[in-house]
């Protein structure tokens, strides 16, 4: 029997575990897999690299029309460049981590990205996982699933810190709350959970148990169609 298309919708604050759940989901179930947030980096490294001031909100909203965003949506290897140059390792700066709030808040960045979001979801095959931080209440509000994930601030820390080795996990709690109340608080399209979505604390729960929880709910769905 031939599997249903399924379009899942994966949100929640930063360091929640969006990205590692959503490309093991996604790979586990042959789906495609696209990182949104990993799209407003891309378009702030090229308004920081073309000398934008991301104070200035008109300033953004006048060129955020210019720069081409591709996102590959292979789970197992996912890219990303802005007018064909590879900027997967420079979106991770974290110049770039500390101003995307900032062009991510302007409506004209948000319409542009929301397009080309909508038109790689309504192009995916088998299906496709979205994660975010408005997938489920602006991008794909039609999803067959959404996931809204959380953990509690001190989680997400420790597990931000895992990665870069010796930082200050204090600093690193605050730095996660500060984007996040950016990202809440924007008047466009800002993080929330959808009221059909499924919330998901993973503060203690491995990553494992994460992936083998979203698969079920995936599957219930598939199931039902
Ligand atoms: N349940 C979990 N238990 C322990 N570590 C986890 C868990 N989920 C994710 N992690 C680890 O936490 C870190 C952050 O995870 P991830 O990048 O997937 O979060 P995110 O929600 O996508 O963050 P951001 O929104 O900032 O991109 C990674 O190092 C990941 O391996
Ligand atoms: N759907 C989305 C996804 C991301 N953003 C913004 C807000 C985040 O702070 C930033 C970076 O996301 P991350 O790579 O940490 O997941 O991008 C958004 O506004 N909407």
């Amino acid at each position: 029997m031939e599997r249903a298309t399924v379009i899942v919708a994966i949100d929640g604050p930063s360091g929640t575990g969006k990205s590692s759940t959503s490309k093991a989901v996604a790979a586990q179930l042959g789906l495609s897999y696209l990182d949104t947030g990993a799209q407003y980096r891309a378009i702030t490294w090229w308004m920081v690299n073309n000398g934008i001031d991301i104070e200035d909100p008109s300033a953004i909203a006048a060129v955020a029309g210019k720069p081409e965003i591709v996102s590959g949506t292979d789970p197992s290897a996912p890219t990303i460049t802005v007018d064909g140059t590879d900027v997967a390792g420079p979106i991770r700066t974290q110049e770039v981590t500390s101003k995307v709030s900032a062009v991510s808040a302007v409506p004209e960045v948000r319409a542009r990205i929301t397009e080309l979001q909508r038109s790689i979801a309504s192009g995916s095959e088998n299906g496709i996982v979205v994660e975010g931080r408005d997938i489920g209440t602006t991008v794909l509000p039609d999803a067959d699933l959404k996931i809204f994930l959380t953990a509690s601030p001190e989680a997400r820390a420790a597990r931000r810190n895992n990665e870069l080795k010796g930082a200050d996990v204090h600093a690193t709690r605050e730095a996660l709350l500060k984007r996040d109340a950016a990202d809440s608080s924007r008047k466009a399209s800002p993080l929330a959970k959808a009221d059909d979505a499924v919330e998901v604390d993973t503060s203690d729960l491995t990553l494992q148990q994460v992936i083998e929880c979203v698969v079920t709910l995936i599957e219930e769905k598939r199931a039902a169609k």
